[in-house]
């Protein structure tokens, strides 16, 4: 099985290489996987020019699963987009049409010390976030910034299809009917036509569904409602900016945004994985980066895209575990823990996963 390695930009590289320590770690007595790295983000402009050079988007579009990181960095964010480092992620995201981002948040019950937020309002979070991930504002044309009566004007256009609202509401309804039959669909119907769109073709494809109870929110409100009452979330499904937003907000509900993976999937169930943040250039070569995101990643493609649910299970377990005796990254530290950096987190997990192997 074949595992295209995109690490990219700031701690892209340092997080990925501990979920590939756990991928090989869970199938050192299994099926081995063959990883082969290729350029993205910034990484790729410096040396070639593109942010996503030719080779690299082909190599995702061959390989069983790509294993993404981070891509961009503060520096390339302000160049014109076809040479910012996380414009490639949008043109590999759109170029293998992975309109299904499924970003889970779950409050694993170690962390809850760690949160910000209160015990009774996490406890027993786990709900997902289905984010259309290949339309919307971040791609919707005209866009640019012209000069208009002597000044400058940045325009972007927020666009859907109704085939685009429609497939992903359907992932959405089929996700609610695998989990607790619960969907809730996060618009801003009241200002945008866009999104009086949204909300009418969710509502439709909903009449298929007559076993998932649906709901709709306002997105300035659903935010509210998330922090306030997590647990009555099952599936949010969204638009590609709103979700975006939404959830790194939901990030908080677990400790960090270092805990949250993600998988963009195609209609064929081809995958990208992701973790949900990004370069992070703060904190970046310092080895403190949390690669618990990442390694989750690598539980997903499992899962996914390769067919091995125990596997992806025992990756699962492990992280409990090592959280479960106290090992911290510093994002999610609390008092009486034991701290560890990138590296020797990612070590721990493959050591408690050679140990679920025995
Ligand atoms: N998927 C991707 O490739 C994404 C790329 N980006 C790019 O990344 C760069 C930084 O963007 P930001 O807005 O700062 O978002 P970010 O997610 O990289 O960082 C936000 C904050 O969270 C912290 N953080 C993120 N991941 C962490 C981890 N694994 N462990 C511990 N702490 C972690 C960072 O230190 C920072 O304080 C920008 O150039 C942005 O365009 C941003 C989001 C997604
Ligand atoms: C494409 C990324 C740079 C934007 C982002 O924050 C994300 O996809 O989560
Ligand atoms: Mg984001």
């Amino acid at each position: 099985m074949h595992i295209a390695l995109l690490a990219g930009d700031g701690i892209g590289p340092e997080v990925t290489a501990q979920a590939v320590k756990a991928l090989r770690a869970v199938a050192a007595n299994g099926p081995q996987f063959d990883f082969t790295e290729a350029p993205i983000g910034d990484a790729a402009y410096d040396t070639t020019g593109d942010p996503l050079p030719e080779a690299t988007a082909e190599l995702a579009e061959r390989a069983d699963a790509v294993l993404f990181g981070a891509a961009g960095t503060y520096e390339s964010d302000l160049r014109p987009p076809e040479q910012r480092g996380g414009h490639a992620l949008l043109r590999l995201r759109k170029r293998m049409d992975l309109f299904a981002n499924f970003r889970p948040v779950t409050a694993f019950p170690e962390l809850i010390g760690a949160s910000t937020l209160k015990r009774e309002a996490i406890e027993g979070v786990d709900l997902v976030v289905l984010r259309e991930l290949t339309s919307d504002i971040y791609f919707g044309t005209p866009r640019g910034v012209h000069v208009t009566n002597g000044e400058r004007v940045g325009v972007n256009t927020m666009r859907y299809t109704e085939s685009e609202i429609r497939r992903v509401a359907h992932a959405g309804f089929k996700a609610a009917q695998g989990r607790r039959k619960k969907l809730c669909s996060v618009d801003k119907a009241n200002v945008l036509e866009t999104m009086a769109l949204w909300r009418e073709v969710v509502t439709e494809v909903g009449r298929e569904y007559p076993d998932v109870e649906l709901s709709h929110l306002y997105v300035d409100a659903a935010s509210m409602h998330l922090i306030r009452r997590p647990r009555d979330f099952d599936v949010i499904v969204t638009g590609n900016i709103f979700g975006d937003i939404l959830s790194d907000a939901a990030a908080m509900l677990t400790g960090s945004i270092g805990m949250l993976p993600s998988a963009s999937l195609n209609a064929e169930g081809r995958g990208l994985y992701e973790p949900v943040h990004g370069s992070a250039p703060d904190i970046a070569g310092k080895d403190i980066a949390n690669p618990l995101a990442s390694i989750l990643c690598g539980a997903m493609l499992l899962r996914h895209s390769l067919g091995q649910p125990a596997m992806a299970e025992r990756i699962e377990t492990a992280v409990r575990r090592v959280l479960a005796e106290g090992y911290r990254t510093g994002d999610i530290m609390e008092a009486g823990a034991t701290r560890l950096g990138t590296e020797a987190m990612g070590d721990a997990v493959a050591r408690e996963i050679a140990r679920l192997a025995n």
